[in-house]
């Protein structure tokens, strides 16, 4: 089974992900942190992150690896862990960018459709273009401010720098993040992370062993 969990920004789409894919006993799939280690390898690099043959060129020199634990993912160069270093602010500045380029959208899709399901996948564009044949999926929105009180504690800036942050990336990402038109539209606004867990849990079909 594949269900995709969709949304903007900080909607609280990874950790909804990893709590279903623990009740489920599966792994998660976040597909962000791909275009943010490749948005991190290129700022290392002194790349033009709009350049996207002198990016691919170097991806392809320097491949990545998602680990795609239920718990939390992790992304590897060789023996170089990156995940530490993806959620920074120059990462979330330059990432949209990126993410924005065809090439790099293949590059990373090519790695997601490699993955054995089963598995619940999280980002932008999974239940349209990357898993369309997925079982169940979901499109998780909140308010901007809403969405940068919960980033808060998770950057430095303060909330209105966090919101206008996220509503910029929003607008950069449009493109690649509208909502399935079979995905469950779920405002997690009024809800605790438990809750929108267990919204998500309670409309999944029913699993057979095999599935
Ligand atoms: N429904 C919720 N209620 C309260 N806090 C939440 C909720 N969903 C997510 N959070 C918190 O909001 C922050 C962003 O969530 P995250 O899962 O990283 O979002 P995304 O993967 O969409 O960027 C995290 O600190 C997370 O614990
Ligand atoms: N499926 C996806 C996932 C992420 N992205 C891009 O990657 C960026 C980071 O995604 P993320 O899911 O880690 O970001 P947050 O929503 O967690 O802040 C997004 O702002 C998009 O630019 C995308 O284009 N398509």
């Amino acid at each position: 089974m594949i269900v995709t969990i969709d949304g903007v920004a900080a909607s609280g789409k990874s950790s909804v992900s990893s709590g279903v894919a623990r009740a489920l006993g599966v792994p998660y799939v976040s597909s962000g942190l791909l275009y943010r280690a490749a948005t991190l390898l290129g700022l290392e690099a002194g790349l033009d992150l709009h350049g996207a043959a002198k990016l691919l060129a170097h991806l392809q020199a320097h491949p990545l690896r998602l680990e795609p634990l239920a718990g939390g993912n992790r992304v590897w160069q060789g023996e170089r862990e990156l995940t530490g270093g993806l959620h920074s602010t120059r990462v979330d500045a330059g990432v949209s960018v990126v993410a924005a380029l065809p090439d790099v959208r293949g590059w990373v899709d090519a790695q997601l459709r490699a993955l054995p399901a089963p598995f619940v996948a999280e980002g932008r564009d999974m239940g349209t273009t990357v898993f369309p044949q997925a079982q169940a999926k979901f499109y998780l929105t909140a308010s901007p401010r809403i969405r940068a009180q919960r980033r808060a504690s998770e950057r430095p800036e303060d909330v209105p720098a966090i919101e206008a942050a996220l509503v910029r990336r929003d607008l950069l990402d449009r493109v690649q993040s509208a909502p399935a038109p079979d995905a469950v539209v779920i405002d997690t606004g009024p809800l605790t992370l438990d809750g929108v867990i267990q919204t998500v849990l309670a409309q999944l079909p029913q699993r057979t062993p095999s599935a």
